[in-house]
């Protein structure tokens, strides 16, 4: 599964998740973007954060791995290159490219298309307020899987307003945006608000109420 994952929350790991027991894969590999060359209007995490936070989110599931190959290759990220490199370290897996609806409407302007196709297997799964293509091809599936409807644009943004991320993503990913002050940008936050922001402000109003 590819993706800018800036930063990776649980939409990406259910959906990653159900595709894996769908297809009875044996691993899921997590790829980062190096440089989203459709993402260049927008500002992007250093590729070392995006990473560790995946490595972080994916730690304690045995079938996920996360790769370097996109990060490590100079020059804007193309799937093509992605899934040679891909193809190269496994050469007999039967590769999967996991995909969401967003993503999957805009697959025809990705590079070298035509070729794509043939590279591996596309699975387009549904995400809210995104309608999936119907893409009348042999190696492409539709999954339907649980709604998630999170964004890493609305987790960014819950950061720089002081909103809490926790439970929209993996809890050592909380503690990952705090520590190295992610996302305060625009805010005006110095350290120790970005710190409120993320590991000690678990939402309470400090007045004392209770949900349940
Ligand atoms: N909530 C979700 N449900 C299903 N698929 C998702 C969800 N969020 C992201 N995806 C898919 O995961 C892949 C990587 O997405 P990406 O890292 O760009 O996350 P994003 O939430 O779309 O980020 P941003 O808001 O910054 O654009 C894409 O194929 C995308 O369609
Ligand atoms: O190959 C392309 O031209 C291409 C164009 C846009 C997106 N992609 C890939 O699609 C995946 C999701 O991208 P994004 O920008 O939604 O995080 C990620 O692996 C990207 O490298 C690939």
């Amino acid at each position: 599964m590819g993706g800018t994952f800036d930063p990776i929350h649980h939409g990406h790991l259910v959906a990653a998740s159900e595709v894996a027991a769908e297809f009875g894969l044996d691993e899921v590999v997590f790829v980062p973007t190096g440089r989203p060359w459709q993402k260049e209007d927008t500002e992007v995490s250093p590729s070392e954060d995006r990473y560790l936070m995946t490595v972080v989110a994916t730690a304690s599931n045995p079938r996920f791995t996360v790769s370097r190959v996109d990060i490590d290759r100079p020059g804007p990220t193309y799937t093509i290159d992605t899934l040679r490199d891909l193809r190269r370290e496994r050469p007999e897996a039967e590769l999967f490219f996991i995909t969401g609806a967003d993503a999957m409407a805009q697959i025809m302007s990705w590079k070298d298309i035509d070729e794509l196709w043939s590279l591996a297997h596309f699975v387009g799964v549904t995400r809210p307020g995104h309608e999936l293509p119907e893409l009348d091809r042999q190696n492409v599936s539709l999954l339907e899987v649980p709604a998630m409807a999170i964004s890493s644009t609305a987790c960014r943004n819950r950061v720089r307003a002081h909103k809490p991320v926790w439970y929209l993503v993996p809890d050592g990913v909380v503690q990952y945006i705090a520590k190295y002050e992610l996302y305060a940008g625009d805010a005006g936050s110095d350290g120790a608000e970005a710190v409120n922001a993320g590991t000690v402000d678990t939402g309470s109003n400090g007045t004392g109420a209770v949900g349940a």
